[in-house]
């Protein structure tokens, strides 16, 4: 595991990638590479008008070498330090502190993984996958993604040419509000987990999957749930990150 460390990061450039999520590219004020797993996060200090404040953010992309990383950020409603983050001019600077957590994947782990990720909770599991990809990994690799509506997809052509390039890759969406002219899955993440998860146990044939689960606690406690008590997953196979 990486030591944490406090470093200046400046916003080098920010876009809307959904209605309410902005993603933000932040590079290092000292030029250093971010040094980080897969799957980590780190803590931006915001200095807001009622006191400086600590919000942690999953790193959203691999770690490649350069001082750049993206985090992608929804706007709570009222919420202090996404909405700061979402009004953050480019060129800004931050202190950064970290990066934390165990919610981790090495690139060249073998085993079949299952990403399950919800709004940006997708973001560690992007990383994760980016990873992979970029370390010629031939593990199996399926997300599953969960959003309300179509618009609120993250990282869908990125997710659809990995699909295309690789076909240990697998991608499937579902929406909990999807319009009319959605012909794709509906309903919570939790309905497809277990066929995905049978499929995956006969696709990898002799390693057992691992899930990795990343998203609002109400989700991430129903799949971590329904992996150990009713699918049998191994407990240590089951690996989950929560914002909330
Ligand atoms: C390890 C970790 C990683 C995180 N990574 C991310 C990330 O990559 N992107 C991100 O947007 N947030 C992430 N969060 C949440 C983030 O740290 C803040 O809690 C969030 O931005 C809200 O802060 P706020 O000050 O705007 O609102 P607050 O007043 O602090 O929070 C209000 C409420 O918002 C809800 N909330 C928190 N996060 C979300 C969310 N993502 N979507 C919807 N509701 C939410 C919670 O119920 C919370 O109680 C992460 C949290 C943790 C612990």
């Amino acid at each position: 595991m990486k030591k944490p460390e406090t470093f200046e990061v400046r916003l080098a450039s920010a876009t809307m990638i959904a209605p309410t999520v902005r993603q933000l590219m932040f590079e290092r004020v000292d030029d250093r590479p971010l040094d980080h797993d897969p799957g980590q996060w780190i803590n931006l200090v915001l200095p807001l008008p009622e006191g400086e404040c600590r919000r942690a953010y999953s790193i959203a992309s691999a770690p490649d070498g350069s001082s750049h990383f993206e985090v992608a950020v929804t706007r709570v409603p009222c919420g202090p330090g996404s909405t700061y983050l979402h009004d953050l001019s480019e060129g800004s600077v931050l202190s950064a502190i970290g990066p934390h957590g165990l919610f981790t994947r090495a690139p060249d782990d073998p085993s079949p993984s299952l990403f399950v990720g919800t709004g940006t909770g997708v973001t560690p599991l992007r990383a994760m996958m980016q990873a992979a990809l970029a370390s010629g990994s031939k593990a199996p690799l399926w997300l599953l993604f969960g959003a309300r509506f179509e618009e609120d997809i993250l990282y869908r052509a990125e997710m659809e040419a990995f699909t295309r390039a690789h076909p240990h890759v697998r991608y499937t969406i579902t929406l909990s509000r999807p319009g009319e002219s959605w012909t794709g899955k509906s309903g919570y993440v939790q309905t497809h987990v277990p066929a995905l998860l049978r499929e995956l146990e006969a696709a990898g044939a002799s390693a057992a999957p691992h899930v990795y689960v990343c998203g609002l606690e109400r989700m991430v406690k129903a799949v971590r749930e329904l992996c150990r008590h009713e699918l049998g997953v191994d407990r240590k196979h089951v690996h989950t990150e929560r914002y909330d």
